[in-house]
């Protein structure tokens, strides 16, 4: 253990300790030492603060916010006891403060640039990009500082931008689409949000499961496809999502007709098919390139983006750097959900504005639309940003058992979480329910009760149609009885994990006369993008007999097209997909959902993590863990370093 952190050939043994001991990833100690060779005057404390944020990056923070991890080190880290001890006892021996960390930062060296504040992006610096770059108060891997400035540039400027398309019928089109202003419907924040959204350069829409944000969108569209035809794309970070915005504004489309209003479902045919945001920017297999950037910009007016929680800092920066600044960005998500499994929670900083406006908007709003704001929702210093950020309250879709769970989650209410989880267990609630692993017969429990819901998807395997038409139908069948039910794990390896859980299915639901992994019933994941085949990592298909006997992967594309199919040779390295990780989950929905959660803590057990696994499920949620634990997995939550709220609203202390 070194005695000061001045020693720099300690520090390096130390990480390299670290490392072996499985505590920090192979890319810390190497960092260090990288840098350690570049400079050597470089500052000892600066070697330490470098390897630390690159752990950081690892667990999703895009910087290093120094006072706050020096304020609760093991918050942010969640090591093993043992290191925690570790850390601290090496902390102590350092002697040294903050101050100490930060004036190290503050001397800086070749390594590090000062970018405090507003100052301009390093690729408009003279001189050699250096690998780190201190705010002042946070320190960065350089690629994430410039990509932070980026998004809070162009976030800010869009979001003042006003594309001019209303229309003098635009406001009567609204009253028709959501009935008059001054009824306060349910359908106000929906109102709000197409006036809102109607002329502004961003806008982002959020709101829970069922609270009507597609249902939203639909509605703009027409709006703006009325007041003035333009190019529209509609994409998502899932090829899952993408197929789930389809067949939601499908549902408009429907509505639409219902009612006699053919002009309007007229209108939003013209809408093309939702895509994948990996797609859509162009990506190539096996490179993080994408064709469209800032100099080969995607050629749109308006841009819709669903599930925006799952984008990551840098397929952000992006996404607002290939779209022109003439088009018009629309976001949609949920802040409350799961952020990418990569660096970043964009679409969580961007909700941490005021829900507030100006008193100049609220005045426009009234004279062209017609809708009145609340008057404690008036500011004088909104900012463009904040205006640009609407919150659908209400749910549509999702009431009673799932709903209220939800909302407990939310809020992190660990008593009534337990306490609707341990009454479903006693009072048969259908749709909650609630298994102890370690009791007894718990785990065999679990394990039969999800080969029963398996089978009974499967059920019409045989006997294969061998007429096309019959054909097509029997596999859109089956694909939509596939989709009913899933597992959800919150690890990936081990028995309580996706390939435990996968393993013991495989060995259970394959069918008698098949070895190895392609047989007819298997649920598949991609886990690659192959923009050619049209697949994209994160697809779900399912392997099936064409009309000739010979298997393929099907995948569902919507209700305006066939399903896809594939040759299993052309998915390489696809995997089963009985149980899928929380993370893959996300942007799907199932009827019924049966969480695996493993009995010992671990640092992916977040409240993010449960309320994305509980709001996949529209019927029935079944919860294997502990209930003890929850309390403690609730507590753990929002905690990703970014300085990019602080970018974003300078005007709002605290952040
Ligand atoms: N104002 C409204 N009036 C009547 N029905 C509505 C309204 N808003 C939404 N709905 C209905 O509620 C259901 C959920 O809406 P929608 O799919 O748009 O929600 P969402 O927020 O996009 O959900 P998710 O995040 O789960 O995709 C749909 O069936 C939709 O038709």
């Amino acid at each position: 253990m070194p005695h000061a952190p001045r020693d720099r050939s300690r520090i390096l043994e130390l990480l390299d300790d670290w490392h072996r001991a499985g505590w920090l990833g192979p890319l810390e100690p190497v960092l260090a030492r990288w840098l350690a060779e570049r400079d050597p005057d470089i500052a000892p404390e600066l070697l330490f603060l470098a390897a630390i944020t690159v752990h950081l990056e690892g667990l999703g923070h895009t910087g290093l916010d120094v006072p706050a991890f020096f304020a609760q080190p093991l918050y942010y880290l969640d090591w093993p006891e043992q290191a925690g001890e570790a850390l601290e006892e090496f902390l102590a021996q350092t002697g040294s403060g903050p101050e100490t960390w930060q004036a190290a930062l503050i001397r800086g060296g070749r390594m590090l640039a000062q970018h405090h504040d507003c100052s301009p992006p390093i690729s408009s610096q003279r001189g050699p990009e250096t690998p780190l770059v201190w705010d002042g108060r946070r320190l960065y891997l350089r690629r994430h500082f410039r990509d932070e400035w980026e998004i809070a540039r162009q976030l800010q400027s869009r979001a003042s931008t006003t594309v001019a398309y209303f229309s003098e019928g635009s406001a009567t089109l609204l009253t028709r689409l959501f009935g008059p202003a001054s009824s306060s419907s349910a359908g106000d924040g929906q109102r709000l949000a197409c006036a809102l959204a109607a002329e502004r350069g961003f806008t982002l829409i959020t709101g829970g499961p069922g609270s009507g944000k597609t249902y939203t969108i639909a509605r703009l569209l027409v709006l703006l496809m009325q007041a003035a035809p333009r190019r529209v794309a509609l994409a998502a970070p899932t090829g899952k999502a993408a197929l789930r915005m389809d067949t939601a504004l499908r549902q408009s489309v429907d509505d639409f007709v219902r009612r006699g209003d053919d002009d309007l479902a007229d209108l939003l045919r013209q809408v093309p098919p939702a895509q994948t945001l990996h797609r859509l920017l162009g990506a190539r297999p096996g490179t993080r390139r994408l064709r469209h950037d800032a100099h080969r910009p995607l050629n749109f007016d308006l841009l819709v983006v669903d599930e925006a929680s799952m984008i990551q800092h840098d397929l952000m920066a992006a996404l607002l750097r290939a779209t022109p600044a003439r088009s018009q960005l629309i976001l949609l998500g949920d802040p409350d959900q799961l952020a990418s499994v990569e660096a970043g929670a964009v679409l969580a900083e961007i909700c941490r504005g005021r829900a507030v406006y100006s008193p100049a908007t609220a005045e426009d709003l009234k004279r062209r639309w017609g809708i009145t704001l609340a008057t404690d929702s008036l500011r004088d210093d909104a900012s463009a940003l904040e205006e640009a950020v609407v919150r659908l309250g209400s749910s549509y879709r999702f009431d009673g058992p799932i709903a209220k769970l939800a909302t407990a989650i939310r809020s992190g209410d660990a008593e009534r979480v337990i306490g609707l989880l341990a009454a479903s267990a006693t009072v048969g609630d259908s749709a909650l329910g609630w298994i102890d692993p370690r009791a007894g017969a718990g785990r065999a429990n679990f394990l039969e009760l999800a080969e029963r819901a398996w089978r009974s998807t499967q059920t019409r395997l045989e006997p294969v149609p061998s007429g096309e038409t019959e054909h097509a139908a029997w596999v859109r069948e089956l694909l939509e009885a596939a989709d009913t039910f899933r597992i959800l794990c919150a690890l990936r390896e081990g028995p309580w994990g996706v390939a435990g859980i996968n393993a013991r299915m495989t060995a259970q639901l394959r069918p008698p006369g098949y070895s190895g992994d392609w047989y007819p019933g298997r649920p598949v994941l991609v886990r690659r993008n192959d923009p050619i085949a049209g697949v994209y990592n994160g697809d779900l298909g399912l392997v099936l007999p064409d009309t000739q006997g010979r298997l393929q992967v099907y995948f569902s594309r919507g209700p305006q097209l066939a399903p896809l199919r594939l040759h299993p040779r052309r998915l390489g390295d696809a995997t089963s997909a009985y149980a899928l990780t929380v993370h893959k989950a996300q942007g799907s929905e199932f009827q019924r959902v049966l969480l695996i959660l493993p009995p010992e803590d671990s640092p992916v057990l977040s409240r993010e993590l449960l309320y994305t696994a509980v709001t996949r499920a529209r019927r029935e949620f079944i919860a294997v863990t502990p209930l003890e634990t929850l309390g403690r997995i609730l507590g753990r939550h929002g905690r990703r370093m970014s300085g990019l709220a602080t970018r974003l609203f300078p005007e709002v202390s605290g952040h």
